[in-house]
């Protein structure tokens, strides 16, 4: 697929707090338009300029017409909650649009269902977008290979009170790139909760703690630790729009593709 600039550009969660960050985005980027906004059908943002939350006019309105909005536009940026994204992706593939899909929290099973639709349309799934995490994680990958013994690896994240799953998809995806990197299967070996008389720690286990609070962006810390050192691996967040201008390199990414599954590996060419 090559599409002509300006991109012609679709936000779904258009009201959320990704939406309203991807459509300032979309506003702001020269080789973009803004030429759909969707929200669910009892949201209140129905009816009202996509950019009124801002202050300025779009001429785009929000609306709950899928079909509609799809037939206009090229792209669809998706953050959303899995089910939402789930319906878009059915109508994006009937209207043969490309997906860039932000929202996280996705079972295995919708996971196989984005896969076998990027068979049909070009998608980019990432739980994060932004440059700063993507980089943390080939680091990660790196260090989990010089320390692959003797170090015991726990995820802490952090992020606001609003926030509906956990731990985090950028979490959940440095657990499977460092599992990965030491050759098992995060499955196998992650730990997601400690409570009561839990024992000695599991060797070779991944460990993850969650914190919710306040309007933490983002905050993602991996500790090695061994015995008479610790090597802390820290990615924070100061603003979402790291996560939108992700996205649109994202849109300019899938500009160039038929179809197929991507990454922000792929994105950034950091494969
Ligand atoms: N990949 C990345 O870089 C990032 C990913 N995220 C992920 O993006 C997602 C959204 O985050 P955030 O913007 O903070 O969330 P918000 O709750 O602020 O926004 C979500 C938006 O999606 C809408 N929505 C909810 N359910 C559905 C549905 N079933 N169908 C259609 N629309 C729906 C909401 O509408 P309503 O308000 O009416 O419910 C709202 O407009 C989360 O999964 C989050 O983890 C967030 C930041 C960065
Ligand atoms: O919900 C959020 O806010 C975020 N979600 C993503 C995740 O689950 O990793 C990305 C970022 O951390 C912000």
């Amino acid at each position: 697929m090559t599409h002509d600039t300006p991109f012609r550009v679709c936000v779904a969660g258009a009201s959320g707090r990704m939406g309203r960050m991807l459509i300032e985005a979309v506003e702001a980027a020269d080789d973009c338009v803004l030429s759909g906004a969707l929200d669910r059908p009892d949201s209140p943002a129905l009816g009202q300029d996509a950019a009124a939350f801002a202050g300025q006019h779009s001429g785009v309105t929000i609306s709950a017409d899928l079909d509609a909005a799809l037939a206009s536009s090229r792209f669809l940026i998706d953050f959303t909650r899995p089910e939402g994204t789930m319906a878009h992706l059915a109508a994006c593939v009937r209207h043969g649009t490309a997906m860039v899909i932000g929202t996280t929290g996705f079972s295995e099973a919708q996971k196989a269902d984005i896969a076998a639709a990027a068979r049909q349309i070009p998608i980019v799934l990432a739980p994060n977008m932004s440059v700063g995490v993507n980089v943390t994680l080939k680091l990660l990958d790196m260090a989990a290979r010089a320390l692959a013994s003797g170090y015991d690896i726990e995820i802490v994240e952090a992020h606001h009170r609003h926030k509906v799953d956990a731990p985090s998809g950028t979490a959940l995806k440095m657990g499977e790139v460092i599992a990965q990197a030491l050759g098992r299967d995060l499955k196998d070996c992650a730990v997601y909760e400690r409570v009561g008389h839990t024992g000695e720690r599991a060797a070779g286990s991944i460990g993850f703690a969650t914190v919710r609070g306040g309007d933490v962006v983002g905050d993602h810390t991996v500790m090695f630790l061994g015995t008479g050192e610790r090597i802390e691996i820290t990615h924070k967040s100061s603003s979402r729009a790291t996560y939108a201008q992700g996205s649109l390199r994202a849109v300019r990414f899938l500009a160039g593709q038929e179809r197929g599954l991507y990454d922000m590996f792929d994105v950034l060419n950091l494969r």
